[in-house]
């Protein structure tokens, strides 16, 4: 059901608000992810709307005004597809659909479709399918119907394109069977992980676009798929790493976003079950992102949500090689320092501080401070080893005795 289409560039708009809780900066930010998610899925942004609103309009989202020159707009340029920054609901979605003329779709059904479009293994289709129909079963009455354009593209991948006419009990027995299928994928999987053996498990888990499967490539010298998209990777691959004599199993994982689709998490609590089943996280950050520390605090969130956060944890701040601070000029006596200014060094200190050593810069692609990475991850690894297998300590000396 999850065909791959030949990517073909869509031309798109993007609306979002601005409001009491999301001022113009947060506004923005939220639209520069959202463009690279719609460049990801295969469109391209012609323009962006951004509306001053108290709450979002329970009809149409944004106002009736601003909703008119985006009509406008939409049908002067052709534009094929309108990306809205939040979840619509089903009504709003109808109704701005029948005034536009155009597709609708919001950033949880850009995700889905993204992850529809990347979903490798038939565990990971099936996952996305799940996500999606549960996505569509409340928006099912009336949907695509006063849709007369050409169909397919963003947003249109999976079970929307082919079960127009059914009706919910039909979705709901689909629901039900791939939530049974996942069930039974599940219990292979989780017999898989147990036949791995005694050795210590460690995961890479960051927002996504960090690099985190090109540092899994770095150390373990595999070919894992990196690439500057997001979501490059949708399933876990583990490999063997072995640092000085130290064997471990090093896990790459989906990256995390903000705003991520309720449903996907839920669908992909089995994939993070090697996040929560690892004895030490890597949390890759990529420092040269003006908004890294945003990054971390949703990439806690989600760690929160599957119980992950009271295990040992290394932040290994990446892309130091791309870091570069704003700067004051000095006849500049307004601007305040902040920390978009901290140099490199300024800001490891406050990090260091922060969570007491348990931190490390390097680049990944440049294999820059890689020697000083490799005996964090070694010495943690180490005590991990040796609190579970007391008896063979003197097989594991100190990092620096090994070299
Ligand atoms: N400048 C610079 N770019 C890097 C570095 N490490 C990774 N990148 C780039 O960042 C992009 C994303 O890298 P990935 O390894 O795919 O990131 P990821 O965290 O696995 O991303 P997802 O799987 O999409 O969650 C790629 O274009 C990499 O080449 C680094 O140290 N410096
Ligand atoms: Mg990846």
């Amino acid at each position: 059901m999850l065909e791959k289409l030949e990517i073909q560039y869509e031309k798109a708009i993007l609306i979002g608000l601005v409001t009491q809780q999301q001022n113009e900066d947060k506004a923005k930010e939220y639209l520069d992810e959202l463009e690279f998610l719609a460049f990801t899925a295969g469109a391209e942004v012609t323009k962006r709307f951004l509306q001053k609103m108290e709450k979002p309009n329970p009809k149409t989202f944004i106002g009736s005004g601003k909703m008119e020159e985006v009509r406008q707009f939409v049908e002067e340029h052709e534009i094929g597809t309108a990306i809205f920054d939040d979840e619509l609901s089903p009504a709003q979605q109808k109704n701005i659909e029948k005034i536009l003329k155009c597709k609708i779709i919001d950033r949880t059904n850009l995700i889905l479709d993204i992850f529809a479009q990347r979903a490798q293994t038939s565990y990971a289709r099936t996952q996305v399918e799940l996500a999606q129909y549960e996505y569509l079963l409340p928006r099912l009455a009336g949907m695509w119907t006063h849709l007369e354009r050409q169909r397919g593209g963003i947003g249109m991948r999976g079970p929307g394109e082919t079960e127009i006419e059914t009706d919910r009990r039909i979705v709901r027995d689909r629901i039900a069977l791939l939530k049974e299928k996942l069930k039974t994928i599940d219990k292979q999987m989780a017999v898989q992980r147990s036949n791995r053996g005694a050795l210590v498990r460690v995961a890479l888990v960051g927002y996504t676009n960090v690099g985190k499967s090109t540092l899994m490539n770095t150390i373990s010298k595999s070919k894992v798929f990196a690439e500057n998209k997001l979501f490059a990777t949708l399933d876990t691959t583990v490999r063997k790493v072995v640092i000085g004599n130290l064997p471990f199993l090093l896990t790459d994982t989906v990256g995390f976003i903000r705003k991520l689709p309720t449903q996907l998490v839920e669908s992909f609590k089995s994939t993070l079950d090697e996040v929560r089943e690892a004895d030490l996280l890597l949390h890759v950050v990529d420092i040269s992102h003006p908004q890294f520390e945003d990054h971390i605090n949703s990439v806690h969130q989600t760690l929160d949500e599957i119980e992950g956060r009271d295990k040992p944890i290394l932040m290994v701040f990446n892309k130091i090689d791309n870091y570069t601070p704003e700067t004051i000029d000095e006849d500049d006596l307004v601007t305040e320092k902040t920390k978009s200014h901290y140099t490199l060094d300024e800001l490891k200190n406050t990090w260091m501080s922060k969570v007491n050593g348990d931190v490390v810069f390097i680049s990944a692609t440049e294999k820059l401070n890689m020697e000083e990475f490799r005996k964090k991850v070694y010495e943690m690894v180490r005590e991990i080893h040796v609190q579970r297998f007391p008896y063979n300590n003197f097989l594991y000396p100190d990092f620096s005795e090994e070299m």
